[in-house]
């Protein structure tokens, strides 16, 4: 029989994926990360229970989002749906090369105070400061494991070397690099980098070996359809979905977008014509 630990750790990930084993996910920590200038294309999304309250309705399957806008929109995100809550992040303001750590933020403790059925936290693989990363995601996998909650990891290869080596963060070389790693170190779900076709991404999806992995949106496409090619050659690379930030927030109306996103996610569906199903072309 399972360890009481392995109950919670799945019974709460199911919050997140349907049964088709996918999820899509609404992403929120850019008033943190890149600063609310991210949210002046539609400023009254600066306003997190304005933006949670539309991407409910819409019928995202979860959301994720810093300790202290839990506070204040957490109770927005309805209870079956999956809160994903990030304990670590880094500001825009810092020198660049502070910008390749993610400091840790909040505790597993206040995570869990708050109601969160996932917590996650970023690794940047390749940063000169990669060591630090590497044991703050341990320190708070390993409680979170203890107390039955599954950990997602953000593993986003970034720094020199890899620009050097590979020319590009979204190398498949390295994005799978960074996958697998995540893996190893213990993730249940993780987030990363389109590789620019679906032939590479399923060796992503391969190099993490069962750990479900999801698509990291990025900044918002100029063609809602492009955005969504991509996230068809996710799923058709047996991606688990996307976790999607800025090409949901910074659409006055994200409903239309957000259920073409359901359609092919969850329904295996050509992007146009989902978009022309949901009027969004
Ligand atoms: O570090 P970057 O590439 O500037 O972007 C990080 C942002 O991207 C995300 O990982 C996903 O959001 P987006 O869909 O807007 O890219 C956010 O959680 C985070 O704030």
């Amino acid at each position: 029989m399972d360890a009481y630990q392995n109950v919670g750790i799945k019974r709460r990930l199911g919050r997140f994926f349907r049964r088709d084993g996918r999820a899509l996910i609404f992403a929120m920590d850019h008033g943190f990360e890149h600063g609310p200038t991210d949210f002046e294309e539609h400023w009254e999304h600066v306003n997190p229970r304005v933006i949670i309250k539309k991407v409910m309705r819409a019928g995202v399957d979860g959301v994720m989002m810093l300790p202290g806008i839990a506070r204040i929109a957490g109770n927005d995100v309805r209870p079956d749906r999956g809160l994903m809550i990030k304990l670590t992040s880094k500001t825009n303001l810092r020198p660049k090369d502070a910008q390749l750590l993610q400091s840790q933020l909040g505790f597993v403790e206040d995570a869990i105070k708050l109601g969160a059925d996932a917590i996650a936290a970023t690794v940047y693989w390749g940063s000169p400061q990669e060591d630090v990363m590497m044991r703050q995601f341990a320190e708070i996998a390993s409680y979170a494991h203890d107390l039955g909650f599954p950990v997602v990891q953000f593993a986003y290869p970034r720094g020199p070397y890899i620009d050097e080596k590979y020319g590009s963060k979204e190398d498949y070389r390295v994005v799978m690099y960074g996958a697998r790693a995540a893996a190893e170190s213990g993730a249940d779900m993780i987030k990363t980098y389109w590789t620019g076709s679906s032939e590479t991404f399923a060796k992503v999806v391969d190099a993490a070996a069962g750990v479900p992995v999801l698509l990291s949106g990025g900044a918002k496409a100029e063609n809602p359809v492009d955005f969504l090619k991509v996230v068809y050659g996710v799923v058709e690379a047996g991606g688990a979905g996307a976790v999607v930030g800025r090409n949901i927030f910074q659409r006055e109306n994200p409903e239309p977008l957000i259920k073409t996103l359901i359609r092919v996610i969850h329904r295996n569906e050509e992007p146009e014509e989902a978009a022309k199903a949901e009027g969004l072309i």
